[in-house]
């Protein structure tokens, strides 16, 4: 797996591309590839030990020219200032594409959650929450679980916002646990946007989604509900992985018995009698369809000649460099972003908003055929726009739409004299 490019480099290089066929002043375009402000903190908390510890953590707030910051917040040892960057910009156009009324944000703290107790995660996650109360509100930056956060820390951290405001505002973060304040369908949807994404690419390339082959690398909230809706829809999902390795067998997994065992053991690997495999090989097999669900720069322009799949849907964020891009393009592989094929996690997150914010309650039923609504009106004008300007792939087209909504959104605010 490739790690040296630098996702804040790729983001700019994404908007810059779909610039390119937009009529947009050098000065919007700036600002379009830059964050407003980032919050850089030092959170100093006590270990069980009696031992105090700092780590590093960040809130980027990218743009809000459409509606109070929004996006998920990472616990991760890679997590740098250039990472959140990216991935706050990501979410500016992930919301733009799909067309709800947010601007885009990120956080992350950089750590090894696996290395602490759950009480010493209470008190990063609180002291995170405290660092961030000044600049988050449910009108100005709410926030939502990423890699290695959930539930548990997302109403951790509407506590001590609500504690330390002296109020109520379930609306402050999104991706709660339901008693708290969730919304219905919030944890599947992630994986639920890319199995609609990846049914309506097969739909639109005459081939459709059932009985094809896949391959997930990533088997987390993203990855594991993406295999698991897929094989609803009749798809083989012949291939997973996690951090520690992948399995294999051709003649089919099966989705929720792998989970079950990655529950029980902490890792895919082991399970039944599939074939264990690295994530290299799980890339590169010769399936219909790869879905990256882990993290950025999984494949590299590099290992993107290998790649045999006919299509990849990305559920993760970042997991394809430019340069693998253009490889991928010139080999007509079909490539839907991650702006659009996971943005189910923010649709439903924005579904979980508008409930707090009504002080009422969705079914299951009516959050995911809403949010099937959104899904599909956004691949149709993504469709619309790569036809219409005759683009080199979706993830530009996908671009060229969400650009120029932001770009109507800030023109439309008129200029202070
Ligand atoms: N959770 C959400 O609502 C959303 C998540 N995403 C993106 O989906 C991706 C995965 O996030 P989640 O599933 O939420 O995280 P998670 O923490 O639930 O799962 C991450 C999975 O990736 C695996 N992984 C980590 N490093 C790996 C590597 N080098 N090779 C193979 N597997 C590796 C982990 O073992 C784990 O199975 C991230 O890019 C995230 O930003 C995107 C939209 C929303
Ligand atoms: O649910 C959200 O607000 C954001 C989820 C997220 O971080 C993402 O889409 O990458």
């Amino acid at each position: 797996m490739s790690n040296d490019a630098n996702p804040f480099e790729s983001l700019q290089e994404q908007i810059g591309d779909a610039a390119a066929h937009l009529d947009l002043d050098d000065g919007v375009v700036e600002r379009l590839r830059n964050p407003e402000r980032i919050l850089e903190t030092n959170l100093t908390v006590e270990l069980d030990d009696g031992s105090l510890e700092t780590v590093r953590a960040y809130r980027s707030q990218f743009n809000g020219d459409r509606g109070p910051y929004k996006g998920g917040i990472r616990y991760h040892p890679n997590v740098t200032r250039d990472e959140v960057k990216a991935l706050s910009g990501w979410m500016v156009y992930k919301c733009a594409v799909v067309d709800i009324p947010y601007g885009g944000g990120k956080g992350g703290i950089s750590i090894d959650p696996a290395q602490y107790s759950e009480d010493e995660l209470e008190r990063i996650t609180r002291a995170f929450a405290t660092e961030l109360r000044p600049i988050i509100g449910e009108d100005r930056d709410v926030p939502a679980p990423d890699v290695n956060t959930g539930q548990r820390e997302m109403n951790w951290i509407k506590d001590t916002y609500e504690t330390l405001e002296n109020t109520t505002a379930p609306g402050v973060i999104t991706g709660k646990a339901i008693d708290s304040g969730g919304s219905e369908g919030r944890v599947e949807a992630t994986g639920r946007s890319t199995m609609l994404a990846a049914r309506d690419l097969f739909d639109w390339i005459g081939k459709g989604i059932e009985g094809a082959t896949v391959a997930v690398q990533g088997y987390g909230n993203a990855g594991w509900i993406t295999a698991d809706l897929l094989e609803d829809l009749g798809a083989s999902v012949v291939a997973v992985s996690d951090s520690s390795g992948g399995v294999h067998d051709p003649r089919g997994l099966d989705a929720v018995a792998v989970k079950e065992h990655k529950d029980e053991t902490g890792s895919v690997v082991g399970y039944g009698d599939a074939d264990e495999i690295t994530n290299e090989e799980l890339l590169t097999l010769d399936v219909d369809l790869l879905v990256p669900a882990a993290l950025e720069n999984a494949i590299d322009a590099e290992l993107a000649e290998q790649v045999q799949a006919d299509v990849i849907v990305e559920a993760a964020n970042g997991p394809l460099t430019p340069g693998a891009d253009d490889v991928l393009a010139d080999r007509d592989v079909w490539v839907v972003p991650d702006i659009l094929a996971n943005a189910g996690g923010v649709t439903v997150s924005y579904f979980e908003w508008v409930q707090n914010r009504q002080r009422f309650h969705w079914s299951e039923e009516k959050v995911n055929e809403e949010l099937e609504r959104v899904m599909t009106d956004a691949f149709d004008g993504l469709i619309n726009a790569y036809e219409e300007h005759d683009l080199p792939n979706l993830r530009t087209a996908a671009y060229v739409v969400a650009l120029q909504r932001v770009v109507d959104a800030y023109e439309q605010a008129g200029n202070w004299p």
